[in-house]
């Protein structure tokens, strides 16, 4: 697995541990983030994906391990890569007595530099709302705000965890044109997503975490060519544990799931003889296959694979 970039890093993680109550929640982990790139970290809840984002944002402190952000020793010189980073609030977070042009200018405030507020207030498509207060924003707006408070100070590097968790996918569309916007711009952008498509969609490579490990690293492409299947055959079945599935033509990777098992996930590199072997085979011995479906393999199939567990829980 290549962990490392061409250039210099901006973001440098080495044998990174976190352990709570004794029990490591990261458990040594390393990775470098080029400039000007989007890296995601995808994993289901409970990943430690969090914790390792703020343990680079110098709000935990790791029990093991180096970061270097922008060059800069970021467990000694905390202040100082506060400077060049910005951290997109929870949206909870804001303050809802407050206009979103008047949130802004507080944040701007806290800093001796801050970049204009109407071309920040146009950018993250606020216009309209400008004068509202946040209590009435819907949750794409106030995500957005906590996004433009996090770049107000102009910083090289940003840091949005989960940034679209719970909004419908229209608002998340219009998020995502943003996130695209913002490495325009030059900046490196860290985020952690639980949403496959997203990470698939914004980012230049993605990191998938299980249980505080790394367990593959690549592009989003080169993940999903790792896997040697293009494509997925689905269905639902009533078929003893020991189905011959993996014989048919062309499978290279059969997995259950759902009630009883009876989800059936094949992956294969021969989708239509798979799916003529299938249908022949369930034939001959009467077994009804329902909800039978085909689809290009995705993020989720590589953590599939890799964990043996979806990675959304439907
Ligand atoms: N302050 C803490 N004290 C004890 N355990 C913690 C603490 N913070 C996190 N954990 C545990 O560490 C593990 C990783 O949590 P973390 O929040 O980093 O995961 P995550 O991948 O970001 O998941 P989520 O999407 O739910 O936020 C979880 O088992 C969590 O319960």
């Amino acid at each position: 697995m290549k962990t490392g970039c061409e250039t210099d890093p901006m973001i440098r993680v080495s044998r990174l541990v976190k352990r709570y109550g004794g029990k490591p929640v990261v458990s040594g982990i390393s990775f470098e983030v080029a400039e000007g790139e989007v890296f995601g970290l995808l994993g289901p809840n409970g990943a430690g994906k969090t914790t390792t984002m703020e343990m680079i944002e110098g709000l935990r402190l790791p029990d093991e391990g180096e970061i270097f952000v922008g060059g800069i020793d970021a467990i000694r010189h905390r202040d100082r890569v506060k400077r060049i980073i910005g951290v997109q609030l929870q949206s909870t977070a804001l303050f809802e007595h407050l206009t979103v042009r008047e949130s802004l200018q507080l944040y701007a405030s806290f800093y001796g530099t801050a970049q204009p507020l109407d071309s920040l207030i146009d950018s993250f498509d606020l216009r309209e709302k400008e004068r509202t207060l946040v209590k009435h924003l819907s949750g794409g707006q106030r995500q957005r705000l906590a996004i433009a408070l996090a770049v107000v100070h102009d910083p090289k590097v940003l840091f949005l965890d989960e940034p679209t968790t719970g909004l419908d996918p229209q608002a998340r569309r219009g998020l995502w044109e943003i996130i695209r916007k913002l490495k325009e711009e030059g900046r490196t952008i860290f985020l952690s997503t639980h949403y496959m498509e997203e990470a698939e969609q914004l980012c230049d490579r993605v990191a998938i975490m299980d249980r505080g490990e790394i367990i593959a690293l690549d592009t989003p492409a080169g993940l999903i060519r790792g896997l040697e299947s293009e494509s997925v055959v689905e269905f639902t079945a009533e078929t003893e544990a020991g189905a011959p599935f993996h014989r048919l033509p062309g499978v290279k990777e059969v997995r259950r799931a759902g009630d009883r098992q009876r989800d059936v996930i094949l992956l294969t590199d021969r989708l239509q003889e798979t799916l003529s072997g299938l249908i022949t085979w369930a034939g001959e011995r009467g077994v009804a296959l329902k909800d039978l479906r085909t689809r290009t393999a995705t993020l989720e199939d590589v953590f599939l694979q890799r964990t043996g567990k979806r990675l959304t829980q439907e």
